[in-house]
């Protein structure tokens, strides 16, 4: 037995959910970059859940469906109240809180296919009520019930800051979400099959894809992008800052990806509308900069853009707070979890590979008295 490092390469599941063949990424067969330009999120949630885009009847059912859902039971709220909102990472907030949303759903541990279709609702609506309440609470401020009329990505911008979005912020959003709303089988939506796949109830699968996208290495990368955005500074530090991190042999984040060696297709539509909203607020020089780092990163290390890298500047023209941007990116990617789990319920196998030892062998016990 031959163990392969991180299992790079290993085809783990067959999935009907995304593919990512040549470096082309689907959702159900429909290319990303048509879904990007021409696609309402619920529409990419449906796609993904159903294996087919709605019409416009299905399509009014399901908005209606979620937005039924948004609110928050009443004891999620008190929790978050009594988190150390000022000592934690919201990721971990997010985590804690969508684990006790399994508290108080009686049909936390159903597995019938109706109950996880029905939970699946109320997790991707509640997603971005945990995120904007989290948010409010820790400021200090009221948490806003949603507004029933709104698109998902208009109510959790209105959730956050208390006002309806204008259109460029609302389709602004709606665009990244479609963007992040699933990727094949990335660290996190591996995380949730495994869980699941003990047969473990649907908010267990969500819980621990939270944990996993919470890291630097995976949806982490996009708060710390903007940490070393911030710490440039200005466009003409970019060279000199990137040179110097380089050979101090940091990584640098939003920068390869495991799967795409010759670019993240997910990464032009965010530069662009990086470009469009850093012009919009007059602070072109958060794209400058990232601009500036794009190119001397692929110079030096032949190195491209992820998903991560423009969407912090994105984030940041949105007035998003900065730790939000991971929690933001899970409330995307739970439709894609939930995808996954939903598929890996239907044809479930336990999944459990096996380790290639390293350790010592033969050893003799020796008693605890002569050790
Ligand atoms: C939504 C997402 O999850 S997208 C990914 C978000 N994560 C990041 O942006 C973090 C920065 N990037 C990385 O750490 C990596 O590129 C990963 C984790 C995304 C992919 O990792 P892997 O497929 O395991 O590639 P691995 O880490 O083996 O890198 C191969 C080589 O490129 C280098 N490398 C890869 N990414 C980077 C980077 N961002 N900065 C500097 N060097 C890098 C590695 O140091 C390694 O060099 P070596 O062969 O000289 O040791
Ligand atoms: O697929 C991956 O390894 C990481 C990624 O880009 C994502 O999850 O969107």
């Amino acid at each position: 037995m031959t163990a392969t490092r991180g299992l790079e390469g290993i085809v783990a599941t067959t999935s009907s959910v995304s593919s990512i063949i040549d470096g082309v990424l689907t959702y159900r067969g429909y290319n990303i970059d048509d879904l990007a330009d021409y696609a309402s999120f619920e529409e990419v949630v449906y796609l993904l859940w159903y294996g087919k885009l709605p019409n416009q009847q299905e399509l009014s059912g399901f908005k209606a469906e979620l937005s039924k859902n948004f609110a928050l039971p009443q004891p999620v709220v008190d929790m978050i109240k009594s988190f150390p909102l000022n000592d934690i990472h919201p990721m971990a907030a997010v985590r804690t809180a969508v684990s006790s949303l399994g508290l108080y759903d009686e049909e936390a541990d159903e597995m019938t296919d109706e109950a996880n279709s029905a939970k699946a609702i109320r997790l991707q609506a509640r997603l971005a009520s945990i995120v904007a309440a989290f948010s409010r609470i820790r400021d200090g401020l009221e948490v806003i019930e949603p507004k029933e009329d709104l698109s998902y990505a208009a109510n959790f911008l209105y959730m956050l800051n208390g006002e309806v979005p204008d259109e460029v912020s609302e389709k602004a959003v709606n665009k990244a979400l479609v963007l992040h709303a699933d990727h094949e089988l990335n660290a996190s939506t591996f995380t949730a099959r495994v869980c699941v796949a003990t047969l473990s109830d649907v908010y267990s699968g969500v819980t621990a894809a939270i944990g996993a996208l919470k890291g630097p290495l995976h949806g982490g990368a996009n708060e710390r992008v903007m940490k070393m955005l911030s710490e440039v500074g200005e466009p003409e530090n970019a060279e000199e800052y990137l040179k110097g991190a380089l050979e101090r042999k940091e990584k640098i984040m939003g920068f390869g990806h495991r799967v795409y060696k010759d670019g993240d297709p997910r990464a032009k539509h965010l530069r662009e509308m990086s470009k469009q909203l850093t012009q919009i607020t007059g602070e072109s020089k958060w794209y400058e900069m990232s601009v500036k780092l794009d190119e001397v990163m692929t110079k030096e290390k032949g190195l491209l853009p992820n998903v991560d890298f423009y969407s912090a500047s994105v984030y940041h023209s949105l007035g998003l707070k900065h730790d939000l941007f991971t929690p933001i990116f899970a409330m995307s990617r739970v439709s894609g979890w939930l995808a996954h789990i939903l598929e890996q319920y239907e044809n479930n196998r336990l999944i459990r590979p096996r380790a290639e030892y390293t350790g010592p062998s033969m050893q003799k016990y020796v008693s605890i008295e002569n050790r």
